[in-house]
């Protein structure tokens, strides 16, 4: 085992209780065992997952084991290498897939790695990366170029997501409404541009995050509170729809709209997460329109990080309007938690 002479202890935040909030606590710096390796975490950010964990909602009493130290988008440095780790080395600049799969079930043995049955998530199911070095699942790991910046680094996961949803199809030259402009709408909107989309239309309640929304790139910002979505798509489209819907918000009503506005034989992918069962009128909004729908869970695992990768070094990513609070260390983290929690951010990083 290779090794460097490390701190002893770290911050943390950790979910110390089930209950509202976390705490920063000071805790021993951890050891790889086999097949792991210890990162310095250069940057980390906060994921909507992550606010649920601290907000203890009812998924979260479910599936958090507390105490656990919280967070799972992260750039690091690999400071120390466990035994049988043989594709990383010390020095190196990692991100981590968050999926841990078992590559045994039925999924995994046809190429589905992305709904694996047996699914764990690192800083989910396990310790995290909200801290100052982070353990890592050596075949979870990817590895940075060293001139990507920490900060984007640690997007690539969300990135992911949005990928997979912005790119179940084609978007070039196509017209896009996208509903939803939280941190992965936003991350939705870029990927959309940078690949081609040649009208992007993002339907988005917060003037905040309109005013992100049109920063990052869109073409055109609706705010569904007060203008009608589907007449404004039409107007802008000939009075065809888009060709392309992406929901980001997980708001039935956005869902029913973005139905109503995309055109026949369309495509529509669906990532936003819906708080109950949502009713719509099925066979008039889909069947009949002869819809393409993707339900979109994750990344494909490593074909999607390849594509954020390339993404990422085109430079066609407007990234630096998405990233709207940069924190340095931990100390501000209930600040972070609360304006994530009051919707008035993009993604927050924080640079340990
Ligand atoms: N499928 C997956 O694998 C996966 C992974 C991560 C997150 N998610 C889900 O993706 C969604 C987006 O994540 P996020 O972190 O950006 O969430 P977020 O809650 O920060 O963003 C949702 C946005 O939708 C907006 N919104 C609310 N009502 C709307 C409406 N009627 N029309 C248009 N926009 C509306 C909100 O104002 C908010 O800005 C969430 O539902 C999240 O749970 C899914
Ligand atoms: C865990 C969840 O937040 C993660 N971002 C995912 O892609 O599944
Ligand atoms: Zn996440
Ligand atoms: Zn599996």
């Amino acid at each position: 085992m290779e090794m460097i002479t490390l701190n002893e202890k770290m911050l943390g935040i950790m979910k110390t209780k089930p209950a509202y909030g976390a705490e920063l606590v000071e805790v021993d710096v951890p050891n790889p065992k086999e097949g792991e390796v210890l990162i310095k975490v250069l940057a980390t950010s906060i994921c909507g997952t992550d606010l649920h964990i601290y907000e203890w909602n009812e998924w979260a009493q479910s599936r958090i084991k507390p105490p656990q130290i919280m967070g799972h988008e992260v750039a690091g440095e690999v400071v120390e290498v466990g035994p049988g780790v043989h594709n990383l080395k010390i020095g190196d600049y990692i991100s981590a897939e968050t999926h841990i799969v078992c590559g045994e079930c039925y999924q995994c043995r046809t190429g589905n790695y992305h709904v694996c049955q047996n699914t764990k998530i690192f800083g989910v199911d396990s310790d995290g990366v909200f801290a100052e070095y982070a353990i890592v699942p050596a075949q979870n790991a990817w590895k940075n170029p060293k001139n990507i910046p920490p900060e984007y680094a640690t997007l690539q996961e969300p990135l992911g997501n949005a990928v997979d949803t912005v790119l179940a199809g084609s978007v070039a030259s196509k017209t896009v409404l996208i509903t939803g402009a939280g941190p992965l709408g936003l991350l939705g909107i870029t990927v959309a541009k940078a690949s081609g989309a040649s009208l992007v239309i993002v339907s988005e309640p917060s003037e905040f995050r309109r005013n992100l929304a049109k920063k990052v790139g869109a073409d055109v910002v609706i705010n569904p509170m007060e203008e009608d979505v589907v007449r404004e798509v039409k107007d802008l489209t000939n009075g065809n729809g888009v060709d392309v819907f992406l929901e980001f918000s997980g708001a039935p009503r956005a869902l029913e709209q973005g139905l109503q506005a995309v055109t026949p034989a369309g495509r529509v992918s669906l990532l936003g997460l819906f708080p109950k069962e949502v009713t719509f009128d099925i066979n008039n909004l889909v069947i009949f329109k002869a819809l393409e729908i993707h339900g979109i869970t994750g990344r494909h695992l490593w074909q999607t990080w390849y594509t954020v990768s390339n993404l990422l070094k085109s430079g066609k990513l407007n990234l630096d309007p998405v990233i709207t609070h940069k924190y340095k260390g931990f100390d501000k983290f209930e600040e972070a938690f609360e304006l994530m929690r009051a919707g008035k951010t993009g993604k927050v990083v924080f640079i340990p």
